[in-house]
Formats: structure tokens, sequence, C-alpha cells
């Protein structure tokens, strides 16, 4: 195993840089770096020289983190080096000198993952912290990089494995005289399983949507004033405003942060009946949108009958807007939903606008207490394992009954990149002390 160094914070001019360094020739290398080593965990200011010329390359605080309790469970240590260019470029040197090697993307954490320190979905978890945007997705990474879904993981696991374990017993050794019912028990027991994985795979796609962000599309009449509303949540002109019928065509795209959720908010095309091939492209393309939308916001003009289209792609769950309240009084509802009254002009209702999209943002973003899935990788494995376990119920014969929850016990494994099957063998012998 070869001992690996990063840099663990930006590259570029900075203040302080951090290296990192995992591996068994850890404490030798900083020996010879740093002329001794640091007490475990604490910092302490070094003179780092290079092991050959002793030139000294920076005045740095070294860490020692010894194995396993550290990141990776190998011996670790970091390094916060003054952050120029040339100092980190003279350490790097001086480790490559002393026999490490850089990092590949993700090597400590996989070495974290190999050393059993996390599972595969935590290890995922610590890669969306480092990407999160917004405080929601910080939130739901922080959950699990600490290790939620793969608790709640592990112990769906464990138990398959109980009645994997326990059918196997009902086969192997039958003759023996255990209880008849073992395998009426196994088959309530994987259908309990199932109806709990189903339930926490029935979330509306709540954490995939927190993790990649919600797509809200703006959608409405040619001059309802969808482009205004866009600029106005945005805080900018990123889409062209004016007063004639038709102005957008392509998909104008913002990032707004509602209330911690992450949303991109697509304005579109005026929808009617158009010649112009242009204008019927983008029309086209604001239905798909509409289509493809978590979030739809329909814009209507109060001063103008609500038109049939507009009308006719309203659904549960749409976001009735009745813009232009400053030239008339807004109906209360619109295609039979309640409307919120706004003025892009004059800014009168916009507070009350993005409090609502907030709200419908989280419920559709999650936000809940729970740990959600995040990933369709998640969602696939899952799904996998509740179909063996639907196999395992109806199976006429318990050796196939006792395959599909091996299956199922794979799955789950692909998921969190643990438990084995061999692990079976411990369950059987360990809970039926059958003294064979
Ligand atoms: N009085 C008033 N005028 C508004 C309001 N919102 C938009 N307008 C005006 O309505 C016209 C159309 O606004 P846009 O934002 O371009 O409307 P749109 O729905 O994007 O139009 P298309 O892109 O052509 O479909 C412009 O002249 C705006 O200044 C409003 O709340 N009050
Ligand atoms: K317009
Ligand atoms: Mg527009």
């Amino acid at each position: 195993m070869h001992t690996i160094f990063a840099l663990a914070s930006g590259a570029g001019r900075a203040a302080i840089a951090v290296i990192r360094l995992s591996g068994p020739d850890t404490s030798t290398i900083l020996r010879h770096l740093a002329g001794g080593l640091p007490k475990p965990r604490l910092a302490s200011l070094r003179r780092l020289r290079h092991p050959d010329t002793q030139e000294t390359l920076d005045e740095a605080l070294a860490l020692w983190f010894p194995g396993p309790a550290s990141y990776t469970g190998e011996d670790s240590a970091e390094l916060h080096l003054h952050g120029g260019r040339a100092v980190v470029e003279g350490v790097s040197a001086a480790l490559i000198t002393l026999g490490a090697r850089p990092a590949e993307p993700g090597e400590f954490t996989r070495r974290a993952f190999l050393n059993n320190r996390l599972d595969l979905t935590a290890a995922e978890g610590i890669a969306d912290l480092i990407d999160a945007e917004t405080a929601a997705q910080r939130r739901q990474a922080l959950r699990q990089a600490g290790g939620a879904l793969a608790r709640r993981y592990a112990g769906w696991a464990e138990r398959l494995t109980r009645l994997l374990a326990h059918q196997e017993a009902a086969i192997e050794f039958a003759e023996d005289g255990l209880p008849n019912t073992l395998e009426d028990q196994v088959r309530a027991g994987a259908a309990t399983l199932a109806a709990e994985i189903e339930s926490h795979l029935a979330d509306g796609h709540r954490g995939e949507r927190l993790r990649e962000g919600l797509w809200a599309a703006i959608i409405g009449a040619p001059n309802a004033g969808k482009s205004s509303l866009l600029n106005a949540l945005a805080g900018r002109e990123a889409a062209i405003v004016s007063a004639r019928a038709g102005t957008t065509r392509d998909v104008v795209e913002v990032r707004l942060d509602l209330g911690g959720v992450p949303v991109l908010l697509a304005d579109t095309a005026g929808l009617r009946e158009t010649e112009d091939e242009i204008e019927a492209e983008g029309v086209r393309r604001a239905r798909r949108r509409a289509e493809e939308a978590d979030l739809v916001i329909a814009v209507f003009a109060a001063d103008a009958p609500p038109d049939a289209t507009t009308l006719g792609l309203l659904a549960p769950g749409t976001l009735v807007i009745a813009n232009k309240n400053d030239l008339a009084p807004a109906p209360a509802t619109i295609g039979g939903i309640d409307t919120l009254a706004v003025s892009a002009a004059t800014g009168q209702g916009l507070d009350a606008l993005r409090a609502s999209l907030a709200e419908a943002a989280a419920t559709r973003a999650g936000l809940s207490e729970e740990a959600s899935l995040t990933r369709p990788r998640h969602r696939a494995a899952l799904s996998e394992a509740v179909d063996w376990l639907g196999e395992a119920g109806r199976a006429p014969l318990p050796e196939i009954s006792a395959e599909a929850l091996r299956a199922a016990l794979r799955a789950l494994g692909r998921l969190t990149g643990r438990i084995g099957v061999e692990q079976v063998l411990d369950v059987v012998f360990g809970d039926f002390c059958i003294g064979k």
C-alpha cells in the first residue's frame, strides 16, 4: 500500500494550503520532513526541510493522526502550509522524494471505505457535502455522510441476513425438529421488510430532487409577464422584457436558492398558435419544459381573460399567478385553483410569491428530518431488493425462497458496499447453536 498525498484545500494562491497524507510511511515521512513526530491530533509548529538539501521549505502546522482512528483508517497527517504555489510545490516534491505519491481523485475516501470507516452511501454523502450549494443540500449531505442511510440499510441487511439464515436452517436442519413454522415466519418477515423498503422508496423522489436541484418552469400566454417575473425573482435582467407578444423564444434559466432548496427556474415562450416557425419551436420547448418540471408556475395577466391553452395545462400542484394586479383586480381563482395576486411592475405580492415557491420547493424536495435516498443507484438497488423479497414470499419451495433472499441481500450489499452472503453462515451458526 502506497503512502499518498494531495492538496486538500483549493488550488491557487491562498493564506493557507493543506496537504494531506495517508499510508503506512506517514510517520517516517513526517520525521524526515518535520524533524520528528508531533503528538497525535495536536497541531504543532514545525520547520519543514527538504530531506536531501535540508533547505527550509516552510514553517507549518503539522498534525499527526495515527491509524486506525483517522479519516482513512490509516496513519495520516496534515500539513497546514503558507498557501503560495512555490511552497506547495516544494513540499510536494519533498514528499515524492520521501516515497509518497500524489493521490487519485477520491482515494482518501476510497481508503476510508476499504478500512470500514464508512459505507458507500456515507462516502457519497461526503462528495455531496463538498458540492452542496444550499443549506438544505448541506443538511441532507451531512446526514448521509454521518451514516444515516448507512445505518438504515445496514439494519435492513441484517434483518434480511437473519431471514435467510432461518430459511437455510429450515431447509438444512428440518429433520432435526426445528419448529416447522419457521418458513411462515420467514414469509411474514420478508413481507414486512418489503413494505418498509417500499415506503422508503415512496418519497416522491425528495432526496434526489434536493441533491440535483428542483426544476421549475414559468408558463403562460404571451405578454402575461413571465419574463418580468423571472427577472424580479432572480434580481437581475436575465430575460428580455418587451411589450411585443412573442418576445421570449429560447428557454431562459436562472438558479435560485428558495429557502435552502436549489431551484433551476425556467422562463419560456408565451403559449399560442403561431405561423412563425422560430416562435413555434419556442412554444414546443415551453410545453416540454412544463412536462419535465417538478413545479409549474402558470402566469395569467389580471387585465385579460385566462387563455384556454394555459388553462389546459393546469394540474394539481400548479402555482397559479395573476400578474399585473396593478392594472386590474386579480380573480380569486383561475381554473379552480387559488391565485396569487402579484405585480411584477410594482413588486406587490412578490414576497408572498417567494414564500409560496419556497414552500412548494420544500414539499417537493423533502426537507424532512428522515434520511432520504439521494441517487438513482439507491432507488435501483432498493427496488430490486423489494422485487426479490416478493419473490421470496411467493416461492413454492424453501430452496427457491432462500435463493431470492440471497439475491435481495446482494442488492442491498451493492448499495452499501458491505454485507456479503458469507455472513449468513455466522448467523446460521450463531443464532441456532445447533451443535453440529
Ligand atoms: N402594468 C404592468 N405591466 C407589466 C407587468 N408585468 C409585465 N408587464 C409588462 O407586460 C409586457 C410583457 O412583459 P413580459 O415580461 O415580456 O411578458 P412575457 O410573458 O414574458 O411575454 P412573452 O415572452 O412575449 O411571452 C411588458 O411591457 C412588461 O413591462 C405588471 O405587473 N404590471
Ligand atoms: K413580451
Ligand atoms: Mg417573455
